[in-house]
């Protein structure tokens, strides 16, 4: 870890079992491998970045997620779905403790991130959340210049590089710097929606995590907007983990590689790769919800 958010060091058992994890997921009945196809057995496993053991979260009395154990994969992109109300993002928002903001909210279980338990004493949730980035569903920027979005967590942070190859490079990882390069000063209010929510993303990107949690970031955009949004999520992959609560299924299949399926009553029924999880899901539940009988 190159960001010390513990001062503890409770990474050995997870990683001693992360290099031999086969991952649950690959041993699902659904996903056995073809043997006539050796080159997919060659596809490394990926290691588990996010790994749930009986988390769960109440809200008051309302179990809002009963018992989830899942394990995320790096560097790639994890879609949460499922319908209204069946804990997509209290999950994603138990990732990075922003829970903590909400007074009724009681978690239990564990929640790791590289090994490390995030609900430990010694976890500082704000360095914690340079990790582990987010995206919201409403672009959100400060009212402050297109620039100063980007630079302002770094200047809270005391980083101490180089403030503006930083930002150029954030906005270039979000595919918003050609757009605004000769403008850096004007408000970022004054973009367009889609414009927002990618200056978002390259706010979220510039303290260099290695997660981005995306709570349906595109639901508040027009189509072209969403594609860019999407097209970009996908080159995001290529250096973070993204995990993105939508309720665009579509959007899910486009451009997700694993897919966890909530449903009412706050439980994980299904988690696999996302063209097993649309094309042949195990529970009928899921089926049905994926083919619009219910939702
Ligand atoms: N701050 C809160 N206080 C009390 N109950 C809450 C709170 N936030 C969420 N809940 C309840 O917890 C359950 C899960 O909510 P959550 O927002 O995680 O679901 P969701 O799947 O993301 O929903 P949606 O798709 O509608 O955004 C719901 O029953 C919701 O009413």
């Amino acid at each position: 870890m190159s960001d010390s958010y513990s001062t503890t060091d409770e990474t050995t058992d997870s990683e001693a079992a992360n290099s031999t994890d086969t991952g649950t997921e690959a041993r699902r009945p659904g996903e056995t491998l073809d043997e006539t196809t050796p080159s997919i057995q060659e596809i490394p496993e990926r290691e588990t970045v996010i790994e749930a053991t009986d988390l769960t979260v109440h809200y008051g009395d309302v179990e809002a997620l009963k018992p989830v154990n899942v394990r995320l994969p790096e560097q790639e992109v994890t879609a949460i779905i499922g319908p209204s109300g069946c804990g997509k993002s209290t999950f994603l928002r138990c990732i990075n403790r922003m829970n903590d903001m909400v007074d009724a909210a009681r978690v239990g279980g564990e929640l790791r991130y590289r090994g490390t338990n995030v609900y430990g004493d010694e976890v500082d949730p704000v360095a914690l959340r340079r990790r582990i980035g987010m995206v919201f569903q409403k672009p959100n920027p400060f009212p402050k210049s297109i620039y100063d979005n980007v630079a302002y967590g770094l200047k809270i942070q005391g980083y101490d590089g180089d403030i503006d190859a930083r930002v150029e490079e954030s906005l270039r990882n979000a595919a918003l710097w050609d757009e605004v390069k000769n403008q850096l000063d004007s408000s970022g209010l004054d973009l367009s929606g889609g414009q927002q929510q990618r200056l978002c993303i390259a706010r979220a990107i510039a303290p260099d995590p290695e997660v981005i949690l995306m709570d349906e970031p595109a639901s508040a955009l027009d189509p072209v907007a969403t594609a860019k949004v999407e097209d970009l999520i996908d080159e995001l992959a290529e250096e973070y983990t993204v995990i993105i609560v939508t309720h665009n299924m579509q959007q899910a299949a486009r451009i997700s590689d694993k897919t966890a399926v909530f449903l009412t009553g706050g439980k994980l029924v299904e988690f696999g790769d996302t063209n097993r999880i649309f094309e042949n899901p195990e529970n009928q539940r899921v089926e049905d919800y994926i083919t619009g009988k219910f939702g």
